[in-house]
């Protein structure tokens, strides 16, 4: 007779380690790294930090992003050499150099994205390896307000048909191929939109980092069905900002009063009325905003790229990072 297969218990399932192309590291884990860590801030750095304008606390520069800055630093290295090893296969026809290392930081709206791209920024200059580190936000390459009425897109502002999608990739693809000079439309946030008359210029960079919402999204299909190439198809490391969606839309709205304080008041500030109207009803219209738009773009677009990162950070309600996940060679 043949004995049955005996069955595996469902607690052995449960046991399994999860396949994950990511490895994980608590907090301390993380900032034990920060030893092996060479560079460390000087008074001086820790002030120009300061300058930033962040509300940046030093211990979490020290523990979470001076570590990160190490390990960009060696990725930058390595991706060179992996550069001079396809350039020695392909001889003539590849002959590469000077192409700037670009990394992408997405994350949804208030999540943080900003301050940690500008504290990299600051962090990665300082290696004598790559000094020159410029960075973009994609806000750029919002459509301006007139064109976003026109396709009734006004309630619609960070998803990502409310972008010039080709021009934000050719505008990276242009600096990744090492043009000695790249320009970008600017977004200010006083107008609320477009500057008119006014570009950004990129003049070959060591790193270019690119902030904002969308960074990790695929591209869309051509016409033909035919997948293209995407923004994200240009970087070589990304970070994406994580943190519970409670503590962003407390962030969001505490930025939004913050901002009431001083920016909106502003007198050419498109937020102006805000300042004119009580603080309840100003939080009214921010919260309503949440829930319109950041919220669902950040459910539908934003969270379901983050499995495309190469690092997640994810913040504890102080803003403090807490896990971060590394994606495995
Ligand atoms: N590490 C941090 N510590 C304390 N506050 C922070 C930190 N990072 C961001 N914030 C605050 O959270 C809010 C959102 O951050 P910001 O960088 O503007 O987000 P994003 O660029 O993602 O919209 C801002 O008010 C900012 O001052
Ligand atoms: C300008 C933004 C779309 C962010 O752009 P990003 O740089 O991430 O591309 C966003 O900050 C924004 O203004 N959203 C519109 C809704 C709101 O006022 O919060």
């Amino acid at each position: 007779m043949i004995s049955p297969v005996p069955s595996i218990p469902r607690s052995a399932h449960r046991q399994r380690p999860e396949a994950t192309p990511y490895v994980d590291l608590t907090r301390p884990e993380w900032s034990a790294l920060r030893d092996k860590t060479p560079l460390p801030l000087t008074a001086e750095e820790v002030e120009k930090l300061r300058g930033l304008g962040d509300v940046i606390d030093l211990d979490e520069v020290r523990d979470i992003y001076l570590p990160l800055s190490r390990l960009l630093n060696l990725y930058v290295g390595a991706t060179d050499g992996l550069r001079g090893a396809l350039n020695t296969f392909l001889g003539e026809q590849g002959s590469q150099s000077g192409t700037p290392f670009v990394i992408g930081v997405a994350g949804s709206v208030a999540v943080g994205k900003s301050t940690v791209a500008r504290l990299l920024q600051a962090l990665l200059s300082r290696w004598p390896e790559h000094p020159r580190v410029e960075l973009v936000t994609t806000d750029g390459f919002l459509l301006p307000t007139r064109e976003l009425e026109a396709r009734g897109l006004m309630s619609r502002k960070g998803f990502p048909e409310s972008y010039d999608r080709r021009a934000l990739t050719r505008f990276v693809a242009d600096i990744k191929a090492g043009k000695a000079e790249v320009t970008a439309p600017v977004y200010s946030h006083l107008i609320y939109d477009i500057v008119p008359d006014q570009r950004l210029v990129v003049r070959r960079p060591d790193i270019l980092i690119v902030e904002g919402l969308n960074v990790l999204q695929p591209a869309l299909p051509g016409k033909d069905g035919r997948t293209r190439v995407g923004l994200a198809d240009y970087f070589d490391f990304s970070v994406y900002v994580d943190a519970r969606t409670e503590d962003i839309e407390r962030w969001y709205l505490n930025r939004f009063r913050k901002l009431r304080a001083t920016a909106f008041q502003n007198p050419s500030s498109y937020f102006r009325k805000y300042t004119q109207v009580s603080e309840e009803e100003a939080l009214d219209y921010a919260r309503t905003t949440w829930r319109t738009i950041n919220k669902p773009n950040l459910v539908e677009n934003v969270a379901p790229t983050r499995g495309r990162a190469t690092l997640v950070l994810r913040k504890g309600p102080d803003h403090k990072v807490q896990r971060l996940s590394l994606r495995k060679l």
